[in-house]
């Protein structure tokens, strides 16, 4: 399977199950896509530019990669000229002040903003080496292999089984749900609190386990990159600090992407931290130790340390 392979004409739609129109899914819950079609990315190929810069062994391979990528809303722009190497298998953390283009950024790597009309994305933005924005690539394909998890915990009105296979379900993948449903909710360690209760309504479990039950959905489809917008911004210190060891244990095998407005989150579980600031500027992405340590940017410096933003 190569490369080019992610396209797949005979599936291209952009339809996305909704929840009463808001944006409330898991991304890759999508209807439209042929499971016997689909054109993965095979992570196993030689994907050319998708290494690091430096190509340095024992330097993690790049994943998600950006190029002058600029986002309008209708004339307004929201990112300007993004050059970025996500790597693999690791928590890169979007920081940022409000409004720079944090939720932009990320709803641009699985295509989101596609279904925002007012968005144009110019620039390039790769996933395993492909430019996503290609017209050849099919976005119900990239959004099961990039799933996406939001701020509010957004289960379905149905059973803690059917919330998982949802998505499953909806693309007639075949497998053995019942094993999907416990890997998924054991990866999302939400599995040892609702293996009695797999009937019971999703909407019953407290908040934390809804944002984890909301994980397992993602995780699901088995997808290769974890999006997460404020995954924890709604929830209480217990749950939070659930999701956080949740996350740092994903990235073992997921690249995992958030944004948050909590620095001391960002701080805590990510290794790398890019800084977006006002105007939809990338002004710094790195180690996120020498970001919170020892920044190159005295703007950066400033927003870490809490003079703005
Ligand atoms: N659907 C939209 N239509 C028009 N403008 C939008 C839309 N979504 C975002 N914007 C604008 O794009 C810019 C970046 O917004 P974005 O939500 O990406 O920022 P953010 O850093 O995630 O903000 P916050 O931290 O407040 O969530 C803002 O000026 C915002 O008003």
């Amino acid at each position: 399977m190569t490369r080019d392979q992610m396209t797949d004409p005979d599936s291209r739609t952009d339809n996305q199950a909704t929840d009463g129109g808001q944006e409330s899914l898991a991304s890759n819950d999508l209807e439209g896509s042929d499971p016997t079609t689909e054109p993965l990315v095979d992570s196993s190929i030689d994907v050319g530019d998708s290494t690091g810069p430096s190509g340095d062994e024992g330097e993690s391979r790049t994943v998600i990669g950006s190029r002058d990528l600029d986002v309008f809303y209708d004339d307004v722009q929201a990112l300007q000229s993004v050059d970025i190497e996500i790597p693999a298998e690791q928590v890169t953390a979007i920081i940022g002040p409000s409004g720079c283009g944090k939720s932009t950024f990320l709803r641009c790597i699985n295509r989101m903003n596609d279904l925002v009309d007012a968005a144009r994305v110019e620039g390039e933005l790769r996933f395993e080496g492909k430019n996503v924005y290609d017209d050849d690539v099919d976005p119900v394909v990239l959004r099961r292999k990039i799933g996406m998890v939001f701020q509010s915990p957004n289960p379905f009105p149905k059973s803690i089984y059917d919330n998982v296979t949802y998505g499953l379900d909806v693309q007639g993948v075949d497998g053995d749900y019942d094993e999907i449903v416990e890997n998924a909710l054991r990866r999302a360690a939400l599995w040892d609190e609702v293996k009695d209760q797999l009937d019971s309504s999703g909407l019953d479990l407290s908040g934390g386990q809804q944002q984890r039950l909301c994980i397992a959905r993602a995780i699901a489809p088995d997808p290769d990159v974890i999006l997460m917008d404020e995954p924890a911004s709604a929830l209480d210190p217990v749950a939070t600090s659930k999701i956080e060891d949740l996350i740092e244990d994903l990235a073992e095998e997921y690249t995992v992407v958030i944004v948050t407005h909590n620095m001391q989150q960002a701080a805590r579980i990510s290794d790398k931290t890019a800084v977006f600031l006002t105007g939809g500027e990338l002004v710094e992405f790195d180690d996120t130790e020498k970001i919170f340590e020892n920044p190159e940017h005295d703007r950066v410096e400033d927003y870490i340390t809490g003079k703005f933003g």
